[in-house]
C-alpha cells in the first residue's frame, strides 16, 4: 500500500477491478487489494471533495475499468465508485509510483467471468397494426392497475376487459389508422434503447439493454427470458415514464415482481429500480430545450401560452389509492418553468390532463375543456407540451395533433405549436444513462424466491364456473346505456 503523507486528502480503494491487458478485447476482473492513493493528483474528479472535508475518501466498493500498456504499467483508468450516498463516475491516470497495485494482479490470466449489467427498459407498448388492436386493448383492460376492480369483483376483469376492448377497438383503430395504421412505440422505444446503450458505452459502462412492454410486443416475460439467458448479473430497471403511476410504472414493477418471486435466479440477482426521474436536471433542460426551439417558431414568442397536457389517470387513483402521478406532475412542471425563467422566458403556462377514457372521473382541468376556454379568453397562440411520456405515441400524433388542434382552431386559436416528444435527443439519453449508472451502487436482491402468490393454484372448474358467470353479469352492467357509450368513444 502506498504511503500517503499526513493532511493529504488520500483515497482508499477496495473491491473489482476490470482490466485490459495489451489492449485486448476482454476486460477481466480481479479483486482489488485495498490500496490508497492521493485523492487529487490521481482522481481530480475526486479532488475538490477530498479537499474540502480533508478527510481520506473511503470508496465501498469499485467497479473499475483500466488499461495496461504492453510492459503492464497502468496507463489509464476510468471508474464508477459509490461513495458514501453519492455515486462519483470519472476518470483517472495512474501510473505505478502514485497508485500500489499489485504487479501480479495486472498479469493475471484474462477470461474469468465478468459483471454482467442489464437494463431493463418498461413501456406501455401498442398495437402494430390495426389487426392488433383489440387484443392489445383486451391486455390493457385485463390488467387490474388499469381497471381496479374491488377484490369481490376481481373474477369479472376478463369478460369485462373483453367486452370493453371490443367496444373500444374502432374508435381506437381509427385513431392508429390515422398515424400510419400501427403505433411507433415499438421502434421508437427500440432505438431509445439502442442510443442508451451506446451513451453507457460512452461512459465506460458495458450493458445489455431490453425492452419490456406492458400490452404487446416485446413483453415483459421475454424480456426477463432474455435476461435470464444473458446471465445478468446485475439489473436495473428504468420504466420510460418520467413520473410514476400505479397505472404505467407501477403496474410494470408489479407484473415484474410477480415474475420475480417465482424464479430463483431473479430473486438472487442484485435488481435497482429507478421508480421515476421526472426532477432529473438532463431531463428538464432537454424538455426546456426542445421548448425555447419550439417557442422561436411563432412570430411573438412571448405571447405563447404554455400549455403542458399529461396523460390522464381516474381521480380515485390519486385520491384513494395514493398515487403521486398529480403531484409529481406538477413538480415537474414547476421544474421546467424554473429552467425556463433561468433562460428568460416567463411565458404564461397551463397544465391539464388528456385521454380519459370510460365513465369514471379522471383528473382535471380537462385539456379538451381548457382549450376551449383558452380559446374563449381570447388566447391567440397555443404551445401544447406533451410531458407524461417520452415517445411520440397515438395520443401525441393524433390526440394532440389532430383532434385538439382542431378544436384549438375552432375555438379561436390562431398559432398552434407542439413540442416534439424527447425520443432519442442526445442530452436526454445521456441523462438516462448517468440515471442508470448512478441507481448501480443501490442494486439489491429481492427478500425470497419462494412464490407467494395465489394465482398459481387457481382451481380450473371454479374458474370456468366464475368466468361463466362474471361473463354474464359484465355484459348486464355494460349493456347499461351510459357505460356502453363511455366506453364506445372516446369522451371527447
Ligand atoms: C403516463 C402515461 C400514461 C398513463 C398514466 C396512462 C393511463 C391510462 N391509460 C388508459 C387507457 C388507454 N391508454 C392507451 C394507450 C396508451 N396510454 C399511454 C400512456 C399512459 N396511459 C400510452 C403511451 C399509450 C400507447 C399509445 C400508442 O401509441 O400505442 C389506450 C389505447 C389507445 C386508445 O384507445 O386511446 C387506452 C385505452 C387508462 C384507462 C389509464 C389509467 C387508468
Ligand atoms: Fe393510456
Amino acid at each position: 500500500m502506498e504511503a500517503v503523507g499526513s493532511g493529504v486528502p488520500h483515497l482508499k480503494l477496495s473491491g473489482f477491478c476490470h482490466q485490459r491487458i495489451n489492449n485486448s478485447p476482454e476486460w477481466s476482473p480481479h479483486r482489488m487489494r485495498a490500496f490508497t492513493c492521493n485523492a487529487i493528483s490521481s482522481f481530480p474528479y475526486l479532488g475538490e471533495d477530498s479537499q474540502r472535508s480533508k478527510q481520506p475518501l473511503e470508496i465501498v466498493s469499485v467497479s473499475h475499468h483500466a488499461s495496461a500498456d504492453r510492459s503492464g504499467n497502468f496507463t489509464e483508468s476510468s471508474f464508477q465508485a459509490p461513495i458514501k450516498n453519492r455515486h462519483l463516475v470519472g476518470k483517472a491516470f495512474f501510473s505505478n509510483k502514485a497508485c500500489a497495485f499489485d504487479e501480479k494482479i495486472m498479469r493475471m490470466p484474462l477470461g474469468i467471468s465478468q459483471e454482467r449489467v442489464g437494463v431493463l427498459l418498461l413501456n406501455l407498448g401498442g398495437p402494430d397494426t390495426l389487426h392488433d388492436v383489440q387484443p392489445f386493448l383486451f391486455n390493457l383492460f385485463a390488467d387490474p392497475d388499469i381497471i381496479r376492480l374491488p377484490r369481490l369483483f376481481r373474477f369479472l376483469q376478463r369478460p369485462l376487459a373483453q367486452l370493453i376492448s371490443m367496444l373500444r377497438a374502432p374508435k381506437s383503430k381509427e385513431g392508429y389508422a390515422a398515424i400510419g395504421g400501427g403505433s411507433p412505440l415499438r421502434r421508437i422505444t427500440d432505438e431509445q434503447a439502442h442510443a442508451l446503450k451506446i451513451a453507457l458505452e460512452e461512459k465506460n459502462l458495458h450493458a445489455n439493454v431490453y425492452v419490456a412492454m406492458r400490452y404487446w410486443h416485446p413483453y415483459t416475460e421475454d424480456a426477463v427470458r432474455l435476461i435470464k439467458k444473458d446471465n445478468i448479473t446485475k439489473l436495473v430497471i428504468l420504466p420510460l415514464y418520467p413520473q410514476f403511476s400505479i397505472s404505467t410504472s407501477g403496474s410494470s414493477i408489479r407484473l415484474l415482481q410477480s415474475i420475480f418471486r417465482k424464479d430463483a435466479y431473479f430473486a438472487s440477482l442484485p435488481i435497482s429500480i429507478i421508480e421515476s426521474w421526472y426532477q432529473r436536471e438532463g431531463y428538464i433542460k432537454s424538455i426546456a430545450d426542445l421548448m425555447e426551439k419550439e417557442l422561436l417558431g411563432f412570430s411573438k414568442p412571448e405571447e405563447v401560452m404554455i400549455f403542458f397536457s399529461a396523460h390522464g389517470v381516474p381521480l380515485s387513483y390519486v385520491e384513494d389509492a395514493g398515487d403521486p402521478y398529480k403531484d409529481q406532475m406538477e413538480e415537474c412542471i414547476a421544474l421546467i418553468m424554473d429552467e425556463l425563467k433561468s433562460r428568460g422566458i416567463a411565458n404564461d403556462h397551463t397544465l391539464a390532463y388528456q385521454s380519459r377514457v370510460g365513465p369514471v372521473r379522471w383528473l382535471k382541468p380537462y385539456t379538451d375543456e381548457v382549450i376551449v376556454e383558452l380559446g374563449q379568453k381570447g388566447v391567440k397562440s397555443l404551445m401544447v407540451v406533451p410531458v407524461s411520456f417520452v415517445s411520440e405515441h397515438i395520443e401525441t400524433l393524433e390526440e394532440i395533433d389532430m383532434e385538439y388542434k382542431h378544436l384549438a382552431l375552432q375555438s379561436g386559436i390562431e398559432n398552434w405549436g407542439r413540442v416534439p416528444a424527447l425520443g432519442c435527443t442526445s442530452s436526454f439519453i445521456s441523462d438516462l444513462a448517468d440515471a442508470v449508472i448512478e441507481a448501480l451502487p443501490f442494486a439489491s436482491t429481492t427478500s425470497s424466491a419462494k412464490d407467494t402468490s395465489k394465482d398459481a393454484d387457481v382451481d380450473p372448474v371454479q374458474y370456468a364456473i366464475k368466468m361463466f358467470f362474471g361473463s354474464i353479469l359484465a355484459f348486464i352492467l355494460l349493456l347499461s346505456p351510459k357505460l356502453f357509450s363511455a366506453f364506445k368513444n372516446s369522451v371527447i
